[in-house]
């Protein structure tokens, strides 16, 4: 703080008196004493010194480029996200329950990258996390071999010269409201001013699927296991969200080929075949007790690309009927009436987009019509119109988009009307949707549940408001010199 020589025109304390000029000087110019300057520089010193303190202070310091690292361990693959995705392989951590040193070897390579890619200076300062999901919880649900792999992930990971914070797996509650996190914050919709409608969050991965949204008409009491509140920039949210283990798309694709007649499939296109192994079908934990006495080793999957047909079959792994709540999506699980748009990430969009079909303002006709055309195209015409496509990915896509549909139509019970509000997303912003931004924001409390300070003035603001006080100062300056001046050059009269 300043402390300027109390000073005005209007005062004419003894103080300001004392303070200038003695008696000899009288009659000469009292701008050019010594002490009228010293007194002038000072408070040009004082008023720049104020300015200079008033826009440092304000200056935005530059946002330390932070890092961090989240490893999305999921089913199928573990994706490596700094800011940026660096996909590793495409097996999932918990496919090496019978070698987990295989597990953490995995990671080696991509880390590796992640090392070069993350400044040295700041590698110490940068979290390192790994978050399993449904693929290690199914493992886990089935056997113990879950701890195994965890170990050795977490010794090769600690390996790196990353502040590791540890890999654990996540719940499926987890991983629906991380997704609605990382969704709303890139979206914008969090740190605004409360009553802006946040966007609901669809992930779809290889064994689960998560609904996250809030809803005006869920307050939690009712199925309080779907509940989850956040305060976030001082505002309160009362999520809902289930996560359908087993029903992310690789596992659905299981629970159909269960089907005992499941030798023709027509959720593949005419002309595919292929020599699969049961056990590969019945050793899943989802489908634990489905297991026929007799069966062969292998069977022969034929596909005839109906895709009428194809839906039967999907909605054969549903179940509508039963429901001890007010409403339910399937399976008996509690769920509000939908409410708002909705971010539909992961297998969504890599589905959709391979098929054409992320614009949800197509008719539900319309997009029903194309699928079935792709179902029906023989396979060899779908292997030489996309000769760079994976085949295990390529071979799916007409179960996979009729799946979607089914989940999405049926299972959460979306109208017609209500897909168009279902937007089809890779990245906002260019960050990936998912739940690891989410996660990692939660755990280095970068989102905090208070409302920062929001300053009363814009930067802006304070710039002219401290230019016109230092204006305005160096006048009051100028202002007490003179008349105290004129006066103190006076002889006090003595009365
Ligand atoms: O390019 C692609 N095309 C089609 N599906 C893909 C592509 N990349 C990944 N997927 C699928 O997306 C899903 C990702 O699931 P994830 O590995 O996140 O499992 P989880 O979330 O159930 O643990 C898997 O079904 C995987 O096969
Ligand atoms: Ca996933």
């Amino acid at each position: 703080m300043f402390l300027f020589p109390v000073c005005s025109p209007f005062l004419t304390s003894p103080s300001c008196l004392s303070v200038f000029p003695p008696p000899e000087m009288k009659g000469k110019n009292p701008w050019n004493t010594p002490t009228t300057i010293i007194i002038t520089v000072i408070g040009i010193i004082a008023i720049v010194a104020l300015v200079t303190v008033a826009v440092l202070q304000n200056r935005h310091l530059p946002q330390k480029y932070k890092y961090g690292i989240v490893l999305d361990a999921g089913s199928s693959h573990t994706s490596v996200y700094i800011y940026k995705l660096c996909q590793i392989y495409t097996v999932g951590i918990s496919s090496y329950a019978s070698a987990p040193w295989k597990a953490g070897e995995s990671l080696r390579a991509c880390m590796q990258d992640v090392e070069q890619q993350v400044p040295k200076k700041r590698h110490r300062q940068t979290p390192l996390y790994l978050g399993a999901t449904a693929g290690m919880r199914l493992l886990k649900y089935n056997s113990s071999m879950s701890d195994g792999v965890l170990q050795a992930v977490e010794e090769a990971l600690q390996k790196f010269p990353f502040s590791y914070q540890g890999a654990r797996i996540l719940s499926g509650q987890e991983e629906g409201a991380f997704g609605w996190v990382t969704v709303n914050y890139l979206d914008d919709r969090l740190s605004q001013v409360c009553g802006l409608e946040t966007t609901g969050a669809l992930d779809l991965g290889g064994a689960s699927t998560q609904i996250s949204f809030v809803s005006d008409k869920y307050n939690g009491s009712e199925s309080p296991s779907n509940s989850v509140n956040f305060r976030l920039y001082g505002n309160d949210y009362n999520l809902y969200t289930h996560s359908f283990l087993c029903y992310g798309k690789d596992q659905a694709l299981l629970m159909t080929q269960s089907v005992p007649e499941m030798l023709n499939d027509p959720c593949f296109n005419p002309g595919y075949t292929a020599i699969k192994n049961y056990s590969k079908i019945y050793d899943s934990p989802c489908l634990s007790g489905w297991k026929p006495q007799k069966i062969p080793t292998h069977f022969t999957h034929n596909g005839t690309g109906n895709f009428q047909q194809c839906q039967r079959i999907v909605k054969s792994i549903f179940n509508f009927t039963h429901c001890k709540y007010s409403q339910c999506s399937f399976n008996g699980i509690f769920q509000p009436s939908l409410q708002g748009q909705f971010g539909a990430f992961s297998a969504y969009y890599f589905v959709m987009s391979f098929l054409n079909l992320t614009d949800t303002t197509m008719p539900l006709e319309a997009v029903k019509a194309k699928l079935a055309h792709y179902c029906s195209t023989p396979w060899n015409q779908i292997k030489q119109q996309h000769p760079e496509v994976n085949e295990k990915y390529l071979a799916g896509y007409c179960f996979s988009g009729t799946y979607i549909l089914t989940l999405l139509m049926e299972g959460y019970n979306f109208t017609s009307e209500e897909y168009s509000n279902i937007k089809f997303i890779k990245k906002i912003k260019d960050s990936d949707a998912g739940w690891t931004l989410g996660y990692m924001l939660n755990l280095t409390n970068m989102i905090p549940a208070e409302a920062p300070d929001s300053p009363l003035l814009p930067y802006s603001g304070y710039v002219s408001l401290v230019t016109i006080m230092a204006i305005l100062l160096f006048i009051l300056f100028i202002l007490c010199l003179c008349p105290l001046w004129t006066r103190c050059s006076k002889q006090p009269e003595i009365v």
